[in-house]
């Protein structure tokens, strides 16, 4: 579980994320949604400890993050895992090395003990006997699948995904997200989404935050938020003509 305590963030005197609270649980898909502009990213780089809350808290299971000393905040760091937009893959690696890439550098592992849990992670996501092949060589939907096998190779708790759909057709997209739904709830991992795609929050929106102009305005599931009565979020929620005929059915 993550809390976010009264977490305010700005750049220079603009404020863009004002006094915001939320909770993530563990073993549920946890989606950050808002418009372009709204605070997602930024919200997302203040709870991963890539920028520093202006005042607030962030605790990681009652782990005071922020305030932690030098060994807690690299123990928690040690537990997150993160899928970035575009898969973020070295090509230089293959897909064996590019998984590994986290045990070699986070643990002392033997390496035969590094190969087995790259060859588990690699079989959780089905690309069993891809190990030897380079990232430009697989489809998109292949190195996200290679993103999220290296984002969980290390045993993570935590699991941060930054638009893990941009780029991939509806098809693959919905296998990305069935597959993070999967994993999220079968190792009990705390996973946050950043997305504005209404397939996904539809599909896997177990709980849904919508950000606009810096706060929180809403916070659901994925059958309340049809029925939220909030006209920024109906705005985002039926921007396209399928929600509208949908939802006038
Ligand atoms: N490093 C930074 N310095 C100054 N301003 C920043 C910085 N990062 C983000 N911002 C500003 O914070 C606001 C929120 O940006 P953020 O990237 O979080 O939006 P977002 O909701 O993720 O948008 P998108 O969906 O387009 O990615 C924007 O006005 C942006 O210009």
């Amino acid at each position: 579980m993550i809390e976010v305590k009264n977490l305010v963030k700005s750049f220079d005197d603009k404020v863009v994320l004002e006094d915001i609270s939320v909770t993530f649980e563990k073993g549920k898909t946890n989606l950050i949604i808002g418009a372009s502009g709204s605070g997602k990213s930024v919200l997302l780089k203040n709870i991963v400890g890539l920028f520093k809350p202006d005042s607030g808290d962030i605790l990681y299971d009652r782990r005071d993050f922020i305030n932690a000393h030098r060994d807690l905040k690299t123990d928690i760091r040690r537990e997150i895992g993160m899928l970035f937009q575009g898969g973020a893959l070295f090509d230089s690696m293959t897909v064996e090395q590019n998984i590994k890439f986290p045990l070699d550098i986070l643990t002392k592992m033997p390496e035969d003990e590094k190969l087995d849990r790259v060859n588990f992670c690699l079989k959780r996501v089905k690309l069993e006997n891809t190990n030897k092949q380079m990232p430009s060589e697989i489809s998109g939907g292949m190195q996200k699948r290679v993103g999220i096998a290296r984002a969980i190779v290390n045993s993570s708790q935590y699991l941060f995904c930054d638009e893990p759909n941009s780029g991939l057709d509806p098809i693959t997209s919905i296998k990305i997200d069935r597959l993070l739904a999967e994993i999220t709830e079968e190792y009990q991992i705390t996973t946050v989404i950043v997305t504005h795609d209404m397939n996904s929050v539809m599909e896997i929106g177990e709980y849904i935050m919508f950000l606009s102009n810096s706060h929180k305005l809403w916070e659901g599931n994925s059958d309340e938020i049809m029925h939220s009565g909030v006209q920024e979020l109906d705005e985002f929620v039926f921007a396209n003509k399928m929600m509208r005929k949908f939802r006038d059915q």
